[in-house]
C-alpha cells in the first residue's frame, strides 16, 4: 500500500480515534537518548546512538531497558542490574521529558480537523503514564484528548487489544467505528485484535521495518491527511 491511500469503506461511520503518541504525534528519540545514556553513564556503559534507540522504542520501558542492557549483558546480568537501570533511566528520563523532542509536521492541525469533524479523541501509548502526561501538556496536545492510556494504565500494553477496547467502551462505540492511528506494529496488531479499523505513518519507529510491511487499512503522510480521510467518508448523507 502506498502512503496517502486507505482503504474503501474502512473509515466510513468512524466516531473516533486512538492516537499513539511515540513515533506518530512527537519524535521522541532524542529524549529516550539522553535518558538511555544518562543510565548507561551510571553503568560506566558507552553511549548509543539515536539510530539504534530507534530500532528500541515501541514496547514500553521494561522491554525497552531489557534490550538495551542486553548489549553488555547476558540474560542473568540483564535481571541482576533491571530494577536499578529502569530507577535511573526513569530519573534521567524524567528530568529530560520532553524537551529535546518536536513535534512532527501537521500534528495539531490533524487533531484540530478531527475534533471539527466530531471525533472523539483518545491517546493509546505505551511509554508510562508519567511520562506521557506532563509530555503532552507540556507540547499543548492534552487538550485534544479526552482519554489518555499509558503502557502502565491497564494490565495489558499494546500489541495486546486491551487499551483500545478500553477506549471503545470508555466511549461507548463499537470498534468499528473507533480508528486507531500509529506508527508501529505494535498499533496495527492492537487495532486488528480489537477490530478497529487502522491507518499508519510511515515517518516513525516501526523496530526497523517498513510501514508498507505492516497489515493496517491505510498508509498516512500525516494526521491532517488522517482527519481528511476521515471527514471524507463521513460526510453526512443530505
Ligand atoms: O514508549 C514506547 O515504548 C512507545 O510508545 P508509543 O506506544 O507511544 O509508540
Ligand atoms: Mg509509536
Amino acid at each position: 500500500m502506498q502512503a496517502g491511500t486507505v482503504k474503501d469503506h474502512v473509515l466510513a461511520g468512524v466516531r473516533a480515534a486512538i492516537i499513539d503518541l511515540d513515533g506518530t504525534m512527537l519524535d521522541t528519540v532524542p529524549d529516550f537518548q539522553v535518558a538511555i545514556n544518562g543510565m548507561r553513564a551510571e553503568f560506566d556503559l558507552a553511549p548509543i546512538s539515536a539510530d539504534a534507540i530507534k530500532l528500541m522504542v515501541g514496547k514500553g520501558s521494561e522491554n525497552l531497558i531489557r534490550t538495551v542492557l542486553a548489549l553488555d549483558f547476558d540474560a542473568a546480568g540483564v535481571e541482576q542490574r533491571f530494577e536499578h537501570a529502569m530507577d535511573a533511566y526513569q530519573r534521567h528520563y524524567l528530568a529530560v521529558n520532553g524537551q529535546f523532542s518536536t513535534l512532527y509536521p501537521d500534528v495539531e492541525a490533524g487533531l484540530a480537523a478531527m475534533k471539527a469533524a466530531g471525533l472523539r479523541l483518545a491517546c493509546v501509548t505505551n511509554k508510562p503514564i508519567a511520562f506521557a502526561l506532563p509530555l503532552l501538556k507540556q507540547k499543548k496536545l492534552d487538550g485534544y484528548f479526552e482519554i489518555v492510556y499509558g503502557g502502565d494504565s491497564l494490565p495489558q500494553k499494546k500489541p495486546h487489544p486491551m487499551p483500545l477496547l478500553q477506549v471503545c467502551a470508555d466511549f461507548d462505540l463499537a470498534p468499528a467505528k473507533v480508528v486507531a492511528i500509529g506508527d508501529s506494529s505494535n498499533d496495527a496488531q492492537a487495532a486488528r485484535a480489537a477490530a478497529c479499523p487502522v491507518l499508519t505513518v510511515p515517518y516513525g519507529y516501526n523496530h526497523g521495518h517498513s510501514i508498507h510491511d505492516t497489515d493496517s487499512d491505510g498508509i498516512v503522510n500525516t494526521l491532517l491527511e488522517a482527519a481528511h480521510f476521515i471527514s471524507m467518508h463521513n460526510r453526512p448523507a443530505y
